[in-house]
């Protein structure tokens, strides 16, 4: 199985919204909206602060891992693509 990427997840992601997958907590985070969105992305900010400091760093990296799912949330809820946001790295 190849591995996840960044990209191969904001697919996945982006494809389950359009189709509205159901039970897809994805469809139900998006469909919760930017303010709710806001939250979880500010909520897992702090985790991964905090893992940083006071954890392991496999418990980081999951940390990390988090908080770009709920970016790329973000992301499908502002109807950003990829390349919107890469035009600024
Ligand atoms: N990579 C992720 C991912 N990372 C984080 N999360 C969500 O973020 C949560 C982590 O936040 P917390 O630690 O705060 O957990 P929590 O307190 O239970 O959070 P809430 O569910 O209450 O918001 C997890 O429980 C997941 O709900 C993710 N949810 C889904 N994915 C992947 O997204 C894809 C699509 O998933 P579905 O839309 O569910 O099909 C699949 O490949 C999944 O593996």
């Amino acid at each position: 199985m190849t591995a996840k990427t960044f990209e191969s997840l904001f697919a996945e992601l982006s494809a389950k919204v359009a189709e509205r997958a159901p039970g897809s907590s994805t469809v139900a985070r998006v469909d919760a909206g930017v303010h709710a969105i806001g939250k979880k992305v500010v909520e897992e900010a702090a985790e991964v602060w905090m893992a940083a400091e006071h954890q392991s760093k496999a418990e980081a990296a999951e940390e990390i891992s988090q908080l770009l799912y709920h970016l790329q949330t973000m992301m499908i809820a502002l109807e950003l693509d990829l390349d919107d946001v890469y035009a600024y790295l």
